[in-house]
């Protein structure tokens, strides 16, 4: 990856942190955006131990201004963007029939608005720059599954499913790359926090992976460096599940 710039939201916490630290260890160039800037720069002090550029944007990637201007900060530092990871995401549980208008909109905002404002402006750059490029979005099993208590995100996931898809086909011309990663539960992520927070809820989700553990933030980190590296440079237009069987464990007598 020596030479590429990557765009990584969220990428201060979680899932988006050990990406961008295994793209930097790979040699590329990071920029990494999100809303809370103490956040940001203690993490860009962990992912520049690997000698590279760590360049920090703080974005609310509701608002299109902002992720433009967050678009302009990486071409102006690195030149170019190659890799675009949306990572970004907002959760919390609450029952459907309790769910507030403005909890919807919030989450609905930040996973598949957030998903589309990124694209777009970078889809633009990378047409502009005629170098292709990669769009990887980060989905989750639930569009599969469903999940109880968590409609706002299911429903926007699967709309970033089917972005990945109609762009995938529609970019793939100009040699774009578009592709998505679900994960099942990933241990010491924002997920954590927010999903499984007490011991019955954990035990619970642990109950239902085939596997008997939850994946780690660097198993995540390593399908996605395969998918934006050249190794996948016929793949586009994807979806990958990494759970651990999770999603499949219905059968059963
Ligand atoms: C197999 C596993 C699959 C897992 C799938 C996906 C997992 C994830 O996405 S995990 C990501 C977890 N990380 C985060 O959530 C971090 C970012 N989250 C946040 O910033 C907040 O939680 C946010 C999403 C609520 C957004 O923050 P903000 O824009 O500041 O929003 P407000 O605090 O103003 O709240 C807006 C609206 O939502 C209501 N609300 C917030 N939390 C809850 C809650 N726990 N229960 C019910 N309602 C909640 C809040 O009350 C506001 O509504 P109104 O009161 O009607 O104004
Ligand atoms: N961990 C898991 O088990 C699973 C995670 N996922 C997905 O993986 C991704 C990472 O989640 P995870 O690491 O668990 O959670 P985190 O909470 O650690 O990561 C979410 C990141 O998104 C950022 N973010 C939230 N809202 C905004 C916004 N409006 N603008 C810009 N950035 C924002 C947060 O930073 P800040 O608040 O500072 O803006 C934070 O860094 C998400 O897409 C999630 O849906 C999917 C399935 C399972």
């Amino acid at each position: 990856m020596e030479g590429k710039s990557i765009i990584i939201t969220g990428g201060a916490t979680g899932l988006g942190k050990a990406m961008a630290m295994e793209f930097a260890r790979l040699g590329a160039d990071i920029v990494i955006a999100s809303r809370n800037l103490e956040n940001l720069e203690k993490a860009a002090k962990e992912i520049s131990t690997f000698n590279n550029k760590v360049i920090v944007t703080q974005t609310d990637v509701r608002s299109p201004e902002q992720v433009e201007k967050m678009v302009r900060r990486a071409v102006e530092e690195n030149g170019k963007i190659d890799i675009l990871v949306n990572n970004a995401a907002g959760n919390f549980r609450v029952p459907s029939l309790d769910m507030s208008v403005n909890a919807w909109n919030s989450v609905v905002d930040i996973v598949l608005h957030g998903t589309w404002y990124c694209s777009q402006e970078v889809g633009r750059q990378m047409v502009f720059q005629k170098t292709g490029g990669n769009i990887l979005n980060i989905g989750s099993t639930h569009v599969w599954s469903g999940n109880p208590g968590t409609a706002h995100s299911t429903a926007a996931k699967a709309g970033v499913l089917a972005l990945t898809k109609t762009l995938a086909v529609e970019w793939a011309q100009e040699n774009i790359r578009v592709n998505l990663i679900a994960p099942g539960p990933i241990e010491g992520t924002g997920a954590a926090e927010q999903l499984w927070s007490t011991p019955e809820l954990e035990k619970a989700v642990l109950n239902r992976i085939p596997s008997g553990r939850m994946g780690t933030p660097k198993e995540v980190a390593y399908l996605a460096s395969y998918l934006v590296s050249d190794y996948a440079s016929y793949v586009t237009g994807s979806s990958f599940v990494i759970d651990g069987a999770g999603h499949l464990n219905k059968g059963g007598v």
